[in-house]
C-alpha cells in the first residue's frame, strides 16, 4: 500500500488552557484525531509545541517565561511531561509514539540530515508516531519566533510528505489579523507565492504562540516549493477532522503545492544547508546557469567571498542579484586563484583540477527570491 505522509504541527495556542498551562484534554483530543488519520492508512508525524507551557510552573513561574534561559529551563522540565501525556493519550487508542528532538542546525549538516531521515523512516516503518519538537534546551539562538512552524516545513521536506497541516487558534489565514480587524475575511485558497505575503500578516501572534501567521506562511511557502500541500486551521470538532482536511474538506486555508516536487538533494542545497561562501559571476555565466542549464566554470567567476572547502554550499549572485545555490567543487583559496581563467589555462597550470566550479547536477536556481530561513553568511551579518 502506498501510504501518504502527513505532518501535523500543533502550536502552543492549541495545547493550553486560559492560564497558559498545558491542557491535557486538548492534547487527548488531538491524539484522537491523529489516530484516526493514521488508522486510515496515513503515515503520521506530529510536530508539537507545548514544552514551555508544560514546564514553566514547576520552574516556579506564574506565567509563560520571556527570557531565553527561563524558556529553555521550562522546556527541559516540560518536554518530559509533554511526551508522557502523548504516550498515555496514544496508548488509549493502541498507538505508540516516540520523541524526536531536532534543532535547525541538524538540517545544515548532510550527515545529521540523513540520520534524522533514517530515524524517522524506521519509526514510521514500525508503525510508531514520531512526536517532534525543537531541542529547546540546546537550541540557543535558534529559539525564536516560529521555530516549530519552520521545523515542521523542514521535516515535511525531509520526508517528502504529501501534506503539512498547521493546527492553530485561528481557522485559517485572514486578509488581516482578525483580532485587530474584525472585518477581515478568510482566504480559502492561496496559490504558491514567491514575493510578498498574500495577506496582511504582521508579527502579532496568539497570547502564547511564538511565530504568528507570518512564520506559518514562510513555512508554508517552503513546503509548497518542495511539492507539499499545506492546510492552516483550527482543530475540528470531530475526531475525523484531520482526515477531512486532507481530503480538501477543511474550513481553514489551503495552499497549493508547486507542481514539481523537488528532490531531497535539491531541498538540501536550496533550503536546508547554510551557504559557507558566496560567488559573484558575470552576465554570461549567470545566463548559462539560469537560462541554459549549464554548469558554472571558473572563467565566469568574478568574486569569491567566504572560506569554504570543496563540497560545501555557496550562494551565487549575478550582476542583477542572487541566482541560486550549489555545491562548490573548488575550495575558496583555489577558486580565488583561478577565477576568470579559461579551462585550458587551468589544465595547463594546475593538474587534476575539477572542470566545473559548480556542476549542473549540484545547482538549484531560486525562482523569484532566496529561501527566507537559511541566511547566507552575508545576510546573517546584516
Ligand atoms: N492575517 C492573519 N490571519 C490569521 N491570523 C493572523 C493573521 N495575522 C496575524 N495572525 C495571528 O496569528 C496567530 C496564530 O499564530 P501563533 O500565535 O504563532 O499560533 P501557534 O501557537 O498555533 O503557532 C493568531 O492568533 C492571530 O492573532
Ligand atoms: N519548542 C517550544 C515552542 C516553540 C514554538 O514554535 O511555539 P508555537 O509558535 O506555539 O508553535 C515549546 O515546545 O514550547
Amino acid at each position: 500500500m502506498n501510504h501518504k505522509t502527513v505532518i501535523v504541527k500543533i502550536g502552543t495556542s492549541s495545547l493550553t488552557d486560559d492560564s497558559g498551562k498545558l491542557d491535557p484534554e486538548a492534547l487527548q483530543t488531538h491524539a484522537e484525531a491523529l489516530t484516526r488519520l493514521k488508522q486510515a492508512g496515513t503515515r503520521v508525524v506530529l510536530v508539537s509545541s507545548g514544552a514551555v507551557a508544560a514546564g514553566f510552573h514547576e520552574l516556579g513561574l506564574t506565567h509563560r517565561p520571556c527570557s531565553l534561559a527561563e524558556k529553555q529551563a521550562s522546556a527541559a522540565i516540560g518536554q518530559g511531561h509533554l511526551v508522557q501525556r502523548y504516550r498515555e493519550a496514544f496508548a488509549t487508542h493502541g498507538e505508540i509514539c516516540a520523541q524526536v528532538l531536532l534543532t535547525r542546525s541538524d538540517f545544515d549538516h548532510r550527515i545529521r540530515f540523513l540520520n534524522a531521515l533514517h530515524t524517522l523512516q524506521l519509526l514510521l516503518e514500525r508503525d510508531i508516531i514520531p512526536v517532534i519538537n525543537e531541542n529547546d534546551s540546546v537550541a540557543g539562538d535558534e529559539i525564536r519566533w516560529g521555530d516549530n512552524d519552520i521545523l515542521a516545513a523542514l521535516v515535511a521536506g525531509l520526508l517528502q510528505a504529501d501534506w503539512l497541516l498547521f493546527v492553530t487558534d485561528t481557522d485559517g489565514l485572514y486578509t488581516a489579523n482578525p483580532l485587530d480587524h474584525p472585518q477581515a475575511e478568510k482566504i480559502r485558497r492561496i496559490p504558491p507565492f514567491h514575493g510578498s505575503m498574500p495577506a496582511q500578516v504582521d508579527n502579532s501572534k496568539s497570547r502564547l504562540g511564538s511565530g504568528g501567521m507570518r512564520s506559518k506562511l514562510i513555512a508554508a511557502r517552503k513546503a509548497s516549493r518542495a511539492g507539499i500541500r499545506v492546510y492552516i486551521g483550527t482543530a475540528g470538532k470531530t475526531p475525523g477532522w484531520m482526515l477531512d482536511a486532507v481530503k480538501g474538506r477543511g474550513s481553514g486555508t489551503y495552499m497549493d503545492a508547486e507542481p514539481r516536487r523537488s528532490s531531497r538533494k535539491e531541498q538540501w542545497i536550496a533550503a536546508h544547508s547554510r551557504p559557507r561562501g558566496h560567488l559573484k559571476v558575470d552576465d554570461g555565466a549567470a545566463q548559462a546557469l539560469v537560462e541554459r542549464g549549464k554548469s558554472l566554470l571558473p572563467c565566469g567567476v568574478v568574486e569569491v567571498g567566504g572560506d569554504f572547502e570543496a563540497g560545501e554550499i555557496v550562494e551565487v549572485a549575478g550582476p542583477d542579484g542572487t541566482l541560486g545555490r550549489g555545491v562548490a567543487r573548488f575550495s575558496a583559496p583555489l577558486l580565488r586563484r583561478v577565477k576568470g581563467w579559461s579551462t585550458r589555462e587551468i589544465s595547463r597550470l594546475i593538474p587534476n583540477h575539477p572542470e566545473e566550479v559548480i556542476h549542473r547536477n549540484d545547482w538549484v536556481s531560486f525562482r523569484g527570491e532566496a529561501p527566507s530561513t537559511n541566511r547566507s553568511p552575508q545576510e546573517a551579518s546584516r
